[in-house]
């Protein structure tokens, strides 16, 4: 039973050694499994988001591709430093020795623990994607005392980055037992153009109490080359990369970089949007904790709105959050998000409805997701094509409740921050790269960045979950308009 990396150098994508495989898979997988990406691209409007960039391709014991005995089973594997370095050493993971896994009866996760993308299956559909598990391994490809880490946060804030801080640097030192850990300062453009920090876990101990980020962040001025030139000159081996879809993306160009010049450093995602719209992850860390800040946000709008004689009240929030805000609180009578499009006057308008809730019950929540009805807002607050520092484009009059995102981490999402730190320390010192962690169906995964940075998620008004919503508020849909 062996599942194991075999050295490939022109692609970043390990092949799958399997020669028996466990008992539980009906199926024994083919000898080999080759993966190739097929980027397929869909429209940014697109509401529906679903795709597979990477098929699985049977090899037979000559390494020749053959047809038969696939059973759709895909992994979209994450590479490994062995891809590009096939001599570097291994050492005994120093678990082994650990107090805290002293009794643990699997103190070390199987090669061969895949988790399912999809778990609602029907009798005989193919097996589809799956993400190798994420955890400590049996041996790992960095020395402890040689490892000289690097944690650096970029984008807008989130609660929770502290606690992500905190627990590399404790998960390294405690686990690991290293001492050897950097903060960059200000985001990508600090590798070179700001002071380091030296993390320690004294340092650290109570940051998670606190919101935003020690390390501070910014957004645009990356230089790839820079970055991973200063990378070699501070002989840092591991890099931590704390953000969203933008920096992931800037940490698969640094990996990029480092393949390239096969240098043993090891870059790991760890994924970060307040907004909840990061590809393949069951949720991202903060999210939790935002929804409940945003409950406050709409619970005081619904004080001032009850005070007044026909009182109407706009919660302006960030992307999934106004729709999971709006399903907690039941303060809220409508919910506007910018993948459902609103009309305002005649029949079945927002208007018409404004006036049905006042005359019924006096007063209105309104909550405004983060790019709904930019059709309405005049042209004033932004130029319509105004870029960030980043390049993301700015929407007009988006001002969301930034007291939301400002908060520390509940217990929550203290609790999963630990797990995603800790799953980012286990893959690299295990050799793993280029991969960014997160939960797929409840177990954490490695996972390619490309494939959560290729789109974003968005409302899919065809889900039931939005139904939800509308079942939830009694709200228009807007479907129907009248002209
Ligand atoms: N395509 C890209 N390639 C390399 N670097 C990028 C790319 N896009 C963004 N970055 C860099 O990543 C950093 C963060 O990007 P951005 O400001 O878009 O925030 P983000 O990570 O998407 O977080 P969020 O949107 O959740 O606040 C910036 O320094 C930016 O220059
Ligand atoms: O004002 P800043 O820090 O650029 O952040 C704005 C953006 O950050 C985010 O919170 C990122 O998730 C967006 O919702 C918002 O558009
Ligand atoms: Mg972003």
């Amino acid at each position: 039973m062996d599942l194991s990396l075999a050295s490939s150098s022109n692609s970043h994508f390990s092949r799958i050694q399997t020669s028996t495989f466990s008992p539980r898979f009906h199926k024994p997988l083919p000898f080999f499994t080759n993966f190739t990406y097929k980027p397929k691209t869909y429209s940014r409007k697109s509401l529906i988001t679903g795709y597979y960039p990477i098929r699985a391709q049977s090899l037979n014991q000559n390494n020749t591709p053959s047809d038969d005995d696939d059973d759709g089973f895909v992994l979209e594997d994450v590479p490994h430093l062995t891809n590009y370095l096939p001599d570097l050493p291994t050492y005994p993971n120093p678990l082994e020795s650990s107090q805290a896994y002293a009794i643990v009866k699997n103190t070390f996760v199987s090669p061969e623990d895949v988790l399912a993308y999809q778990i609602v299956v029907q009798k005989g559909s193919p097996r589809g994607v799956h993400f190798r598990r994420a955890g400590p391994r049996e041996k790992v490809y960095f020395k402890p005392e040689e490892v000289r880490a690097c944690i650096v946060t970029c984008g807008g804030l989130c609660p929770g980055i502290n606690t992500v801080i905190r627990e590399i640097v404790c998960g390294l030192n405690i686990m690991y037992g290293v001492n050897n850990i950097l903060g960059i300062e200000g985001g990508y453009r600090g590798f070179y153009s700001r002071n380091t920090m030296e993390l320690s876990p004294k340092i650290v101990n109570d940051i998670h109490k606190r919101g935003g980020t020690i390390l501070q962040t910014s957004r645009g001025g990356q230089d790839t080359n820079k970055i991973v030139d200063n990378i070699q000159d501070r002989g840092i081996n591991q890099v931590y990369i704390i953000g969203g879809d933008g920096t992931q993306k800037g940490a698969a160009a640094i990996y990029k970089e480092v393949e390239k010049r096969r240098l043993h450093v090891a870059v790991a995602g760890i994924p970060k949007t307040i907004d909840n719209d990061i590809a393949v992850i069951d949720k991202s860390f903060g999210f939790d904790t935002a929804v409940e800040e945003a409950q406050r946000a709409i619970n005081a709008a619904h004080v001032e709105v009850e005070s007044v004689e026909n009182g109407v009240g706009i919660v302006k929030l960030m992307g999934f959050i106004a729709m999971f805000a709006t399903l907690a609180s039941r303060d809220v009578d409508c919910c506007l998000i910018p993948e459902s499009p609103f009309y305002l006057e005649g029949q079945g308008g927002l208007f018409e409805f404004v006036q049905q809730r006042l005359k019924e019950n006096g007063h209105v929540v309104i909550v405004l997701a983060e790019g709904a009805g930019q059709d309405y807002l005049s042209g004033s607050v932004n130029a319509p094509e105004e870029k960030d520092a980043s390049g993301n484009r700015l929407l007009l009059d988006i001002d969301p409740t930034y007291m939301i995102r400002a908060v520390p981490s509940n217990a929550s999402d203290n609790i999963y921050c630990t797990l995603l730190a800790q799953s980012a320390i286990h893959g690299a010192m295990a050799g793993y790269t280029g991969f960014t962690v997160g939960p797929v169906n409840s177990r954490h995964a490695y996972i390619p960045i490309g494939r959560v940075t290729e789109a974003t998620n968005v409302v899919k008004l065809t889900d039931r979950m939005w139904a939800r919503l509308l079942a939830s508020t009694n709200q228009p849909t807007f479907l129907n308009k009248h002209e």
